[in-house]
């Protein structure tokens, strides 16, 4: 694992930071998946360092969906090795692959809450899933997350059909955020949001990261979370990472599709171009 001083530490100096802050913790190298004849991923090499929210971009139908669920092991790949906290996830034992999916949240792009469960019943499935707490427990745990994502207290005992789209998208990150995770992946967190609940969404992103010292990895089309929130960005395109960097690399950077997406018609509002 190698260490880098490239990222900026977001945390007020009056915070205590990770002592890995900026190492890599997820290490993703040589990344090849295909479905039948039809190669979506080629090669494909990613690094994630702790501490920071990384935005990862791309064409619809680029690969980004299938790369997220190849690092969360859901799709197989046919090549390629995924090392996570320091652990190569093929050669771990089935205690450390418990182990390590504990230490990763995910919100999937429309909450994915189970419809028949509460808020609190939703948060706390992964607790029961990998835990065994008394429910007295569980109970607090779950309250304290929903106050963590700045839901109120009385969103505990609603149902997915009652809450609002922001309500459900921080219900989702409160289910993510359940086992206390290390690094969360979001995947389109503010898609279908207003645009005043998608930035209020992106402060509570950055203010977990601040606070907890999260890792995110966040696949959005919102330029918006790109400009505002992330630290990196990494681009997939021709079924690898076209680019990777900040911001100020996207807008140097030459190649045609992620010159017209962060220079184009929508991103010159946001986006302080040369
Ligand atoms: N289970 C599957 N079987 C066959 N093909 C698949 C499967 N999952 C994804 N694909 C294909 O892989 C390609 C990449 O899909 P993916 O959903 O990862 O794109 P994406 O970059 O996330 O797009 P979007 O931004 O629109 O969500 C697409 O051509 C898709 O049809």
């Amino acid at each position: 694992m190698s260490v880098t001083e490239t990222i900026t530490d977001p945390q007020d100096s009056t915070q205590e930071r990770h002592p890995d802050f900026g190492k890599v913790i997820l290490e993703a190298r040589g990344i090849n998946v295909a479905f039948g004849s039809h190669k979506v991923l080629e090669n494909l090499d990613l690094d994630i360092r702790r501490g920071e929210i990384l935005g990862f971009v791309g064409a619809s139908g680029a690969g980004k969906s299938v790369l997220l669920r190849t690092i969360l092991q859901l799709t197989s790949r046919q090549g390629g090795a995924i090392r996570i906290l320091g652990v190569d996830y093929d050669a771990a034992t089935p205690a450390q692959k418990t182990q390590l999916d504990m230490k990763l949240g995910v919100l999937f792009q429309q909450g994915a809450l189970f419809s028949a469960l509460t808020v609190l019943e939703n948060i706390q499935v992964p607790m029961r899933e990998y835990l065994e707490l008394p429910q007295k427990l569980m109970d607090e745990l779950a309250l304290l997350k929903i106050e963590l994502v700045g839901l109120r207290p009385e969103a505990a005992s609603l149902y997915p059909s009652e809450l609002s789209g922001g309500m459900i998208k921080r219900a989702g990150l409160a289910r993510a955020l359940a086992l206390d995770p290390d690094l969360v992946f979001l995947d389109e967190p503010t898609s279908g949001l207003d645009p005043i609940s998608a930035a209020e969404f992106d402060e509570l992103i950055a203010k977990l990261r601040d606070t907890l010292g999260l890792t995110v990895y966040m696949v959005t089309h919102d330029l918006d979370s790109l400009f505002s929130v992330c630290d990196r960005i990494a681009v997939l395109g021709n079924r690898k990472i076209l680019v990777e960097g900040t911001i100020e690399d996207m807008l140097a950077c030459e190649d045609p599709w992620v010159r017209s997406y962060f220079h184009g018609k929508r991103a010159r509002s946001i986006v302080p171009q040369n």
